[in-house]
C-alpha cells in the first residue's frame, strides 16, 4: 500500500475529527521532552477509543501499558464522574510522567498508574478480588499479549469491551517472523476462537498499517 496515501489519508480524518487539545498536546511534549519513545496510540485512534469506552457506559477501566499517559487521557475522559482508570505500567519513569500528564489534564482524581510487571500486577489483581472492569485496553511488551487476554478474562465480566493495540503490525502477522509477531497472531487467534468473546480487528492507518481489536465478553 502506498505509504505517502495512508499518512495523507490520516492527516484528512485527523484535520476533520481531531480537534487542537491543549492537554493533549502538553502530554506528547513532556513525554518527548522526558526522552519517552514515541509509540503512543495515534490520535485518531485515541478518539476511536474514547467514543467506544463512553458507548460501552464503562466505569471502571483497565489499562495495561501506559508509557506517558497519551491513552490514558482518553481513556478517562470517556468515564463517568465516580469512574475510574487503572493503568499498569513496568517503569518507574513512564509512571511518573504518565501520573503528571494525566493531572495537567485534569483527571488525577480519575487515574491511578501502578508500577510493576503486567502479570504480576493482575495475578495480584486477581488474587484480591479486584474487578470486574468495563472496559480493558491492552497495549504493552507483545510477547505477553496471550496471557494478558487470559488474565484480563478473569478481571471481566460479560458485555466487558476489551480493546488491544498493534494487532497486525505492517502485515508481519500474516507470516509472523519474530517472537512479537508470533505473540500477536497468538493472541489473534484466541480472539478469533475463545467462545468466551465475540471479537474482531479494525484495520488502522498508521506510519504502517495496523489494527486494534474490538472484543465483547459474551460469557465467562
Ligand atoms: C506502546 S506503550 C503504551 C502506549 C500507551 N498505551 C499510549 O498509547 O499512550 C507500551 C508501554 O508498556 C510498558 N510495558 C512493557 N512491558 C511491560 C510489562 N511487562 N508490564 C507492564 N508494562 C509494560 C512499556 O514500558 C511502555 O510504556
Amino acid at each position: 500500500m502506498d505509504a505517502g496515501l495512508l499518512r495523507r489519508v490520516e492527516g484528512y480524518i485527523e484535520e476533520l475529527f481531531v480537534p487542537p487539545d491543549p492537554a493533549l498536546e502538553a502530554a506528547l511534549e513532556e513525554s518527548r521532552k522526558a526522552g519517552l519513545p514515541e509509540i503512543q496510540i495515534s490520535p485518531n485512534q485515541g478518539r476511536i477509543l474514547q467514543i467506544l469506552v463512553a458507548l460501552a457506559g464503562a466505569r471502571r477501566v483497565l489499562e495495561i501499558g501506559t508509557l506517558g499517559g497519551y491513552s490514558a487521557i482518553h481513556l478517562a475522559r470517556a468515564l463517568p464522574e465516580d469512574g475510574f482508570l487503572v493503568s499498569l505500567e513496568i517503569d518507574e519513569r513512564h509512571a511518573g510522567v504518565a501520573r503528571r500528564n494525566v493531572e495537567r489534564a485534569g483527571l488525577g482524581g480519575k487515574v491511578e498508574v501502578r508500577v510493576g510487571e503486567a502479570r504480576e500486577l493482575l495475578s495480584g489483581m486477581i488474587r484480591l478480588g479486584e474487578g470486574p472492569f468495563d472496559a480493558v485496553f491492552i497495549d504493552a511488551d507483545k510477547r505477553g499479549y496471550p496471557e494478558y487476554l487470559e488474565l484480563s478474562l478473569r478481571l471481566s465480566r460479560p458485555g466487558t469491551l476489551i480493546l488491544a493495540d498493534n494487532l497486525i503490525r505492517g502485515g508481519d502477522v500474516l507470516e509472523p517472523r519474530d517472537e512479537a509477531a508470533r505473540a500477536v497472531h497468538r493472541f489473534n487467534q484466541m480472539l478469533a476462537r475463545d467462545r468466551r468473546l465475540e471479537a474482531t480487528i479494525v484495520p488502522i492507518l498508521r506510519e504502517r498499517l495496523d489494527g486494534f481489536s474490538v472484543a465483547r465478553v459474551t460469557g465467562l
